[in-house]
């Protein structure tokens, strides 16, 4: 890891706050910072791009050291490759929107992604002559990533890009965020309190609490604990699959994840093999103990119960069920735990009410 992607022992005390963080980001794709406010999240970003120094410990981007107490190494801030989207975008407001994106080709040590790309990717041609102040908040953010990706960084740091925006911006921005990070192949650390805003974007997640790194891990592996405050039924599985060569029908996608052949209803139509990550609520996995005929359910899968978690609050259950060694957590009542007799080991049918596939 340290060779190649980015790594970080590092501590730092301030204020009353001390952060100590040890830990790797992979080469590629999206990695996420998830905790709670006050957890560390922003200062982990602010100690990578060098505008807060450790007490001591490294950094290491691509093998290369940005800091070494026992070396005395320092990159400074502005030397480091490092592309910094902050919540508020930061742009110049006396420039128009080529104005800012202009300053930031002219200022970048190696070329970045090409300019009419990102204009492209990004839908910013009928912005270009706008004045930033003339900007949504989804826009704005939408010109902020295009001159950060200007600049030519090698890693991008993204600290809370979308917390300004209601839920329906935010919803409009994710696909552009994806693309062009996708387009770049550069790098980027995500950072975020919202869950499923992490298992949208990120393949590798690092947990921060208290300034200190509590877990890191696949997304797959970590999504539940994201939702450890949400209530069972809300928590999210990942699933992550290829689109199948098989032809599912009309507007409908199969997948083929390692739980098995997945139907879902997908608008566009990647081609065959393209990467879909699948998220499914708890709350829409049923159980049966014999496969169902004649139900609307397209997504009927052979499960082993592998444990059952009651929570005597709500009085609902999370059922754990193995895939084929692929882990799935459905949530149903604790009258219907009972009714069916469910526990470890018993064989039964996972019933996927419900898809939410992310390309
Ligand atoms: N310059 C500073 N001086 C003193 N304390 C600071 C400074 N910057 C941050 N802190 C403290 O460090 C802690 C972590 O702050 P940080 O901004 O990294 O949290 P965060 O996880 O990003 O939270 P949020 O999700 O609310 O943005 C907080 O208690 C904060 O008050």
């Amino acid at each position: 890891m340290s060779g190649e992607g980015l790594y970080i022992d590092a501590r730092l005390d301030l204020g009353g706050f001390s952060l100590k963080a040890e830990t790797g980001f992979p080469a590629r794709g999206v990695s996420a910072v998830f905790g709670p406010s006050g957890a560390g999240k922003s200062l982990l970003l602010r100690l990578i791009a060098g505008f807060e120094t450790p007490r001591e410990g490294v950094i290491r981007f691509g093998g290369t050291s940005w800091f070494d107490s026992a070396e005395g190494t320092n990159l400074p801030a502005w030397k480091r490759p490092v592309g910094f989207l902050f919540q508020d975008g930061r742009l110049f407001d006396h420039l128009d929107v080529a104005g800012n994106l202009d300053f930031a080709r002219r200022r970048a040590r190696v070329p970045g992604v090409p300019g009419e790309e990102l204009i492209d990717a990004l839908d910013l041609s009928a912005l270009l002559t706008r004045r930033v102040r003339e900007l949504s908040g989804g826009e704005r953010q939408r010109v902020a990533l295009a001159r950060t990706l200007l600049s030519g960084p090698e890693l991008l740091l993204l600290d809370e890009p979308l917390s300004a925006l209601d839920r329906a911006r935010k919803r409009e921005i994710l696909p552009y965020l994806e693309r062009v990070v996708a387009m770049s192949r550069i790098p980027a650390i995500y950072v975020s309190h919202d869950p499923a805003e992490v298992l949208r974007l990120s393949h590798h997640i690092v947990l921060l609490e208290g300034g200190v790194i509590r877990a890191a891990g696949s997304a797959h592996a970590l999504s539940g604990e994201l939702y450890r405050d949400a209530s069972p039924g809300e928590r999210l599985n990942v699933l992550d699959g290829y689109v199948s060569a098989d032809s599912a029908g009309e507007g409908l996608a199969a997948i083929d994840t390692p739980a098995g052949h997945i139907v879902a209803v997908l608008a566009a139509s990647p081609p065959p093999g393209s990467p879909v990550r699948l998220l499914i609520a708890a709350q829409d996995i049923a159980i049966a103990l014999v496969r169902p005929a004649g139900t609307s359910i397209r997504n009927i899968l052979p499960a082993r119960v592998q444990a059952v978690t009651e929570n005597t609050d709500s009085g609902l259950a999370t059922v754990t069920l193995d895939l084929s060694g692929t882990v799935l957590n459905a949530c149903i009542s604790q009258s219907s735990v009972s009714a069916l007799r469910l526990g470890t080991g018993k064989s039964v049918f996972a019933l996927v009410k419900s898809v939410r596939v992310e390309i």
